[in-house]
């Protein structure tokens, strides 16, 4: 297969050592947004770049008919468009906010904890996320899925960075050296604390993660995301 990566830093190089690795040709490596000529006839594009950067890039990839697996965050408002873009060209899209699959079985299990924890009003729940000093967003991607799982399963009608009132959910976001990737979901009574958590000890699982999903969606149509190719 051929796969254009878009965006080549941190996780574009670790993806294009994967890609090879599992047979797959590179045919583009772009720092900057693609164009049909820069695509190079790619069969599929893993895109990895910024918040700003993400919609226009995965825009005109949708708009040359290329599916496109989207691991950037910090750009979600813009999803809906983008989802409208890929059906109405014909073409698939894909978004992860975390495409390792301890993260995605971890998205199972906080969903089924908060499901069992809503019965129990002695307990509240809090997130918190550790990433290195570099990331650009924050929440991350990660934790807002985590809070979108707990929303759709418990009580708590929204997610809020920080300091918290009523029926929000709050999340706490640190930033230090080099994390790869932290995220815990605590559950605290007067007596107690329930803890969950994923430790990313690099950033491997998240690039072989994403050049399966690129594998999964070379021959679909639509919108999906990693439940879909996982079948969680
Ligand atoms: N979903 C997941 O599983 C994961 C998601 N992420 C997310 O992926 C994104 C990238 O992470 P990471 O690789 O660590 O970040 P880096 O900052 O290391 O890499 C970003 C790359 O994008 C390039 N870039 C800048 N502007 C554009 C543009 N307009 N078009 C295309 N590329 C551009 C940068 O080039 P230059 O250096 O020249 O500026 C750089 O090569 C982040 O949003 C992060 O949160 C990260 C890990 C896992
Ligand atoms: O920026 C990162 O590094 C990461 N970003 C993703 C997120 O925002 O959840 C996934 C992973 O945690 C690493």
């Amino acid at each position: 297969m051929k796969i254009a990566i878009v965006g080549y830093g941190k996780m574009g190089k670790i993806i294009d050592g994967i890609s090879q690795n599992r047979g797959h040709e590179v045919v583009a490596r772009l720092k900057e947004t693609p164009t049909k000529e820069s695509l190079n006839n790619a069969d599929v594009v893993i895109e990895f770049s910024n918040p700003e950067a993400a919609f226009h890039n995965i825009s005109v990839c949708l708009e040359n008919q290329i599916p496109v697996i989207c691991g950037t965050t910090g750009w979600l408002d813009k999803k809906p468009a983008v989802e409208q873009l890929a059906i109405d060209n014909g073409t698939a899209f894909l978004y992860g906010s975390n495409f390792s699959l301890g993260v995605n079985l971890f998205f199972a299990l906080n969903e089924n904890l908060a499901k069992m924890m809503s019965r129990f009003n002695e307990y509240s729940c809090q997130l918190e996320e550790i990433h290195h000093i570099h990331k650009k967003d924050a929440p991350s991607g990660t934790a807002i899925s985590l809070a979108e799982g707990i929303i759709a399963n418990s009580g708590y009608e929204a997610w809020k960075l920080d300091e918290t009132k009523d029926k929000e959910l709050g999340i706490f976001a640190i930033r230090k050296d080099e994390v790869p990737g932290t995220h815990s979901v605590f559950y605290r009574s007067e007596v107690d604390e329930i803890e969950i958590k994923h430790t990313a000890y690099n950033r491997n699982g998240f690039a072989l993660g994403a050049v399966i999903a690129a594998e999964w969606i070379a021959d679909k149509k639509g919108v999906f995301s990693m439940k879909d190719v996982l079948g969680l």
